[in-house]
């Protein structure tokens, strides 16, 4: 008989706890590569980059006018007429090397010519005016992008301009992904019986994997046997940062993925304290993170767009992003169960100028629906009730300007 009591474990942190666990129990060994500034884009710096060299290595002008000696204007402004090019004065363009021997700068909407010579409308203020001296646009060793900071395209430009051709930046953290369950079959078959499911999470994955700059290797799918899965665990803990496990997480009779994970390694989770996404899990293995994702798509979605993405960001040593937040009016009632928070999927709209939440129940609806319907997440905690017309805090997951009229 394959049934199995069900025994709550464990803590069953809420959304947020359970993202901040994930990134206290992280110890990674980050690696480096070396790359081209054309491959550096996004990129987190792996360590300090210095400047190559001081900018600029001659004086130049700050705007363009004409280079003069300020020894010249001592006594005063002085007679001009008989100045020649080359000799006392020469012209300035803004960023262009001013030769030493000129250390001041006049704009030349103070300059003007008649009859060839020169006449100055404007007295210079002080010695070195308009002109950016040796090193001070890029000091010497200057720290120009520092230790875990995203090389943004700006920063490309600076490093360029400091004599910077190659950077050490943290090397994409490797995934690897363990399909299990003996009724699926791969997306990529075109035949598979009718009693099959298409395994699709995998290649969601890869798409949240590329957002956030991750290199995804997805194992074959496991069968639904413990020794199968131990065999898949210690191959995949030999080669990733992350391991992510899919289904068998709950209560079926062939939910074997924690009973092994209790055994083999350490689970520090067993299940979330919030719905969707309550059978997300975190264990160690072999030294390795694993979090255990749900099995049905949306479960699986929203563990990789909350917990997988606190792991990615931990790994790069990033904040978590900025989550927009609205207020808007809820069009139904909803109350939480009391043991699990719950994060709504909800459609926002604007009508009358303001924004209106519809939910959106992901088990009630199709998944294209869904999908193309939610854009925000309420996240209502346990017990708690949301009452029609009430305002509520949404977080966005598209544009503010992609909200449109119903
Ligand atoms: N008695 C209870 N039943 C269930 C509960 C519960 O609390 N009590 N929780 C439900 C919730 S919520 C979820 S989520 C699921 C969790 O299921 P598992 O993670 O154990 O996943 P499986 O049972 O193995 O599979 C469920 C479903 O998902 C499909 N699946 C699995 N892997 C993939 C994949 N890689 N790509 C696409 N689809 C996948 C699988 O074929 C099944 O259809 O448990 C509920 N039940
Ligand atoms: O864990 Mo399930 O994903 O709550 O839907």
């Amino acid at each position: 008989m394959g049934y199995r009591e069900y025994i709550e474990k464990g803590p069953m942190p809420t959304r947020d706890d359970m993202k901040s666990f994930l990134r206290q129990k992280m110890n990674f060994n980050r690696r480096y590569e070396e790359v081209d500034l054309y491959q550096a884009a996004e990129r987190v710096a792996f360590e300090d980059i210095k400047a190559q060299t001081v900018l600029p290595k001659q004086p130049v002008s700050k705007m363009d006018g004409i280079g003069v000696k300020f020894a010249d204007f001592a006594n005063g402004m002085p007679d001009t007429s008989s100045w020649i090019e080359g000799k006392e004065f020469i012209f300035a363009n803004t960023g262009c090397v001013v030769p030493f021997e000129y250390d001041t700068v006049i704009l030349i909407e103070d300059v003007r010519f008649e009859d060839g010579k020169l006449k100055i409308l404007q007295m210079p203020a002080k010695k070195g005016q308009l002109i950016d001296p040796v090193g001070s646009l890029i000091g010497e060793d200057e720290v120009l992008v520092y230790k875990n900071e995203k090389i943004t395209p700006p920063l490309l430009g600076l490093l360029a301009s400091g004599g910077v051709k190659k950077v050490k930046v943290v090397a994409r953290p490797k995934i690897v992904f363990l399909p299990t369950g003996d009724e699926l079959v791969s997306w990529q078959n075109t035949d598979y019986p009718a009693d099959k499911n298409v395994e699709s999470n995998s290649i969601m994955l890869y798409g949240f994997a590329q957002q956030y700059q991750a290199d995804l290797k997805v194992y074959p799918i496991v069968p639904d046997d413990k020794q199968k899965i131990k065999e898949a665990l210690t191959k995949a803990s030999c080669e990733a940062d992350v391991i992510l496990i899919n289904a068998g997480s709950s209560k079926g009779t062939k939910d074997f993925t924690l009973d092994l994970l209790e055994v083999e390694g350490e689970v520090l989770v067993y299940e979330l304290g919030c719905r969707p996404g309550k059978h997300s899990s975190f264990s160690v293995f072999n030294n390795k993170p694993v979090l255990g994702i749900a099995g049905p798509p949306n479960g699986a979605e929203l563990a990789m767009r909350f917990y997988l993405k606190s792991i990615v960001d931990e790994y790069y040593n990033q904040a978590e992003d900025t989550v927009i937040k609205i207020s808007a009016i809820v069009d139904f009632d909803f109350t939480a169960p009391k043991n699990a928070d719950f994060c709504l999927q909800v459609h926002l709209f604007k009508q009358d100028g303001k924004y209106h939440a519809q939910y959106i129940n992901p088990k009630g609806v199709t998944r294209s629906t869904l999908l193309h319907k939610y854009n925000a997440f309420m996240y209502v905690t346990k017990g708690h009730s949301l009452i029609k017309g009430q305002e509520f805090t949404a977080e966005l997951i598209v544009d503010e300007k992609e909200i449109s009229l119903k």
